[in-house]
């Protein structure tokens, strides 16, 4: 099976944690547009879904799925979504697409975190990704700086203005080997929204597509 083969794979194999008439939590990426995909086979046995970026929410549309604001919804019972890269304690790095800080917040309402992603993106140790940081536009250089500090550099991602209206820094160069207190250090930061370390709220499951099929890790 090839990459996108893969995606498809796990993006179905979400399908078996959504209950029925439940309104889904739905990440973004192209393995998440893959779980829409997948959604819209099911979608009328669920009642809708809320997303973490404007780009799934076109698709969820697009397909016929109604979509609700976090806000109106009082119980989430599944948030499934892809990762940039994932390690076995099921912390990963996101933001690859600039959509973290809304996936950071449906994550957090979610009962459980279902990461869906091909083999690529399991690692022994996060950091080769440069780890996506939101930040405040006035804030940049000051952030930027900070980031340094803390012995990564920051790389500014050109033209790219986040559906909060924000810019993002890549940080690169850092190896990860506390990410729960590094998440932590970097939201200490003034100017920060939030960065892409997902590892306070780590996934509950991760289905991996892999050449032998879709395994599961909890
Ligand atoms: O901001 C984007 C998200 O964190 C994505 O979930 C992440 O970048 C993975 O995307 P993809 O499935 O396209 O590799």
């Amino acid at each position: 099976m090839n990459q996108d083969e893969l995606k498809q794979a796990v993006g179905r194999a979400a399908l078996d944690y959504v209950p029925d008439n439940c309104i889904v939590g739905v990440g973004t990426g192209s393995t998440a547009n893959c779980f829409i995909d997948a959604l819209a086979t099911i979608k009328g046995r669920i009642q809708g879904a809320v997303s973490s970026s404007e780009a799934s929410v076109a698709r969820l549309k697009s397909h016929g799925i109604p979509v609700f604001e976090l806000n109106a919804v009082d119980h989430l019972p599944v948030y499934v979504d892809g990762a940039d890269e994932i390690n076995r304690q099921l912390q990963m790095i996101k933001g690859g697409g600039a959509a973290l800080t809304r996936e950071k917040i449906v994550a957090a309402v979610a009962e459980q975190f279902i990461c869906i992603a091909d083999e690529s993106k399991l690692v022994d140790v996060l950091g080769k990704f440069p780890l996506p940081v939101e930040v405040i536009p006035m804030a940049r250089s000051y952030v930027a700086r900070q980031l340094v500090k803390l012995g990564g550099h920051p790389a500014y991602r050109e033209g790219v203005i986040t559906d909060n209206g924000n810019i993002i820094l890549d940080v690169h160069g850092l190896q990860i080997s506390e990410a729960n207190k590094l998440e932590s250090q970097i939201n200490e930061i003034v100017g920060v929204v939030t960065n892409g370390l997902f590892a306070h709220r780590r996934a509950d499951v991760l289905l991996l597509g892999t050449s032998k099929g879709v395994q599961t890790l909890k």
